[in-house]
């Protein structure tokens, strides 16, 4: 079972690939700590500064106070450059390692098999790719420069405290076991108050969503008390966990603001005997209560930090999981000769022990047409998936031009299906996916050539208009010519055609008939027919049953055979007349 769940890396594994990615920007990381370092520096000399002032203050001499005032505001100003220097360069550090790691999803994502996604459900990927990849951005937007700017505050401010006197540095050290405690307590529970108010507002969304979009039949059945109550139910229940959240953080802070009173007054305490002993001044005893009250904003936000980065560390793992699923490109990466298709003893199963396809043998010459024809559920689509390298067979081969499927074998087989897909944008760029590079007249020629010239013509902005979703709307018959014309630009060695007609009108499927000729003309051709005006034209008819080739041949041999086929081809006939 766990097989089929799509994998999730280990936190160490996570962290090495980060670490890895950081190493390519080894000096952008350099800067950006070095600058925060400095800073964190600059903002030390404050403490002893106003120390200084104390005990000019207290020796009734003045004179130097202004200095040390004009020196307080030179370290505030430096302190504030570095600080920007180096949050903005580790954020955008953050950044470009974000990048990466997409990048590298994405390019897993899409070259996944089918049946790996379909096995883990796309409903995960679809989540990791959302909701993961936010969590992510966010903690490295603001958690992560965060987190590491108030760490080396604090890990300066110890040394600074140590410097004054190691005394200060015990007696601050008392606070730790409290806020050590502290934030093992919240760990524990913020997770799953986290999880818990997560589900009540997904509940709350989803009751929403039901009542509002079945508004008509919740009226009609006389429903909207009840609906009105299940609403009220779910935001009370939402609400609650919301209160319950911020309950928690109201404890947290209380915990932490008892560390600090027992830190500062220990500090404090500390230094009245320090000076009693006259081993320190006021000055220095001043500088140390003004340190330890400075580490009270970043040991808080590092503590409050935790949770969201143990949060984004756990995302972070589900996407580099992704990435770690080895790709089937793995197999050689041999180029197809010519067009030839070769598939060898190919089974397919899509629950275990139910095959589909029953070890099957098709070979089509470079150049060929094969028209796969049947009931059904006689697995055509299936077959046609497998020889396009989409899915992958359970047993068996697939061999295009002499090349197991690879990269580079898939990227020159083409499939089309009935559910084309017409990218938002305008519509030059949805042909340019299949050919980045090819120019006007080389989009509009192929449209001229599956018959979209003229009405992409009579569009508002012609080859520049906008379609897909947000913008102009395509008939079906108009997104399967642009899938086709697509075709024609990727210029594959071998195009599949599944079903790829079958939703037009009389006119509309001659118009198609006539394209996917044109697209199948000096190329391997494998046409999903369920219309027989296509079988005709192709140079070998396969009629599939039940997941076997139970018929081959050319559609007049076939008819003249009066098998399963002519019963078929008569049938259709006889609806047409
Ligand atoms: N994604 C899937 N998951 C599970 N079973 C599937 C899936 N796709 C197809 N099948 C099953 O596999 C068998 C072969 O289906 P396939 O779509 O390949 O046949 P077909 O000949 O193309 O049929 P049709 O003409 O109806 O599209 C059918 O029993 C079908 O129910």
């Amino acid at each position: 079972m766990s097989a089929n769940v799509l994998p999730i890396s280990s936190p160490q594994r996570s962290r090495r690939v980060i670490w890895q990615e950081i190493r390519h920007h080894r000096t952008a990381a350099i800067i950006g700590l070095s600058a925060l370092i400095a800073a964190a520096a600059a903002s030390l000399v404050t403490a002893p500064l106003l120390g200084s002032i104390v005990d000019l203050v207290v020796a009734q001499e003045p004179g130097p106070v202004g200095e040390r005032v004009l020196a307080l505001a030179g370290a505030a100003l430096v302190q504030a450059v570095l600080a920007w220097v180096g949050l903005s360069t580790i954020a955008r550090l953050g950044e470009e390692v974000l990048a990466a790691l997409r990048e590298s999803f994405v390019q897993h994502a899409l070259a996944l098999p089918l049946e790996r996604i379909e096995r883990g459900g796309s409903g995960d990927l679809t989540s990791r790719v959302t909701e993961d990849v936010a969590m992510v951005s966010d903690a490295v937007r603001t958690a992560v420069p965060q987190f590491v700017q108030s760490a080396l505050v604090i890990a300066l401010t110890g040394v600074g405290l140590i410097a004054l006197d190691w005394r200060f540095a015990v007696a601050a050290a008392l606070a730790v076991p409290v806020q050590a405690g502290t934030s093992r307590w919240y760990m524990r529970r913020s997770g799953p108050v986290y999880a818990i108010s997560r589900k009540a507002s997904a509940a709350e969304q989803q009751q929403f969503l039901e009542s509002i979009g079945g508004a008509a039949s919740v009226r009609a059945f006389g429903l909207a008390g009840e609906h009105v109550e299940l609403v009220r139910r779910r935001v009370d229940a939402s609400l609650q966990h919301m209160v319950g959240i911020v309950r928690l953080h109201m404890r947290f802070f209380a915990r932490l603001n008892l560390a600090e009173a027992i830190g500062l007054s220990a500090v404090l305490v500390a230094g009245f005997w320090l000076v009693r002993a006259d081993q320190v001044t006021v000055g220095t005893a001043s500088a140390a209560a003004l340190y330890f009250a400075n580490l009270f904003g970043p040991i808080n936000a590092m503590l409050f930090l935790l949770d969201t980065l143990q949060s984004a560390t756990a995302s972070l793992s589900r996407i580099v999981g992704i990435s770690e699923i080895p790709l089937p490109a793995a197999i050689g990466a041999d180029s197809p000769r010519d067009g030839l298709v070769e598939a060898n003893g190919v089974r397919h199963a899509y629950v275990e022990g139910h095959d589909v396809l029953h070890g099957l043998d098709v070979t089509i010459p470079a150049g060929g047409t094969v028209a796969l024809v049947g009931g059904s559920g006689g697995g055509k689509s299936t077959l046609a998936a497998i020889l396009a390298g989409i899915r992958q067979p359970d047993h068996g081969s697939v061999r295009i031009g002499g090349a197991e499927m690879n990269e580079a074998v898939q990227s020159r087989v083409v499939l089309v299906t009935q559910e084309v897909h017409v990218f938002a944008g305008p519509l030059a760029e949805d042909l340019r996916l299949a050919a980045p590079n090819a120019d006007e007249n080389q989009l509009l020629d192929a449209l001229a050539q599956v018959g979209a010239a003229g009405w992409v013509a009579a569009l508002p902005e012609g080859i520049e208009t906008v379609v897909g979703e947000g913008g102009h709307d395509l008939s079906p018959q108009q997104s399967q010519q642009l899938a086709l014309a697509r075709v024609l630009l990727a210029d594959p060695l071998v195009a599949i055609l599944d079903e790829a007609t079958a939703e037009a009108g009389s006119t509309g499927s001659r118009e198609l008939d006539a394209a996917a000729e044109r697209v199948l003309a000096g190329r391997t051709g494998v046409l999903v027919a369920h219309r027989f005006s296509q079988a005709a034209l192709a140079d070998q008819v396969l009629v599939m049953e039940g997941g076997r080739v139970v018929e081959q041949g050319r559609h007049d041999e076939l008819v003249a055979a009066g098998g399963r086929y002519a019963k078929l081809w008569s049938a259709w006939s006889a609806g047409r007349h």
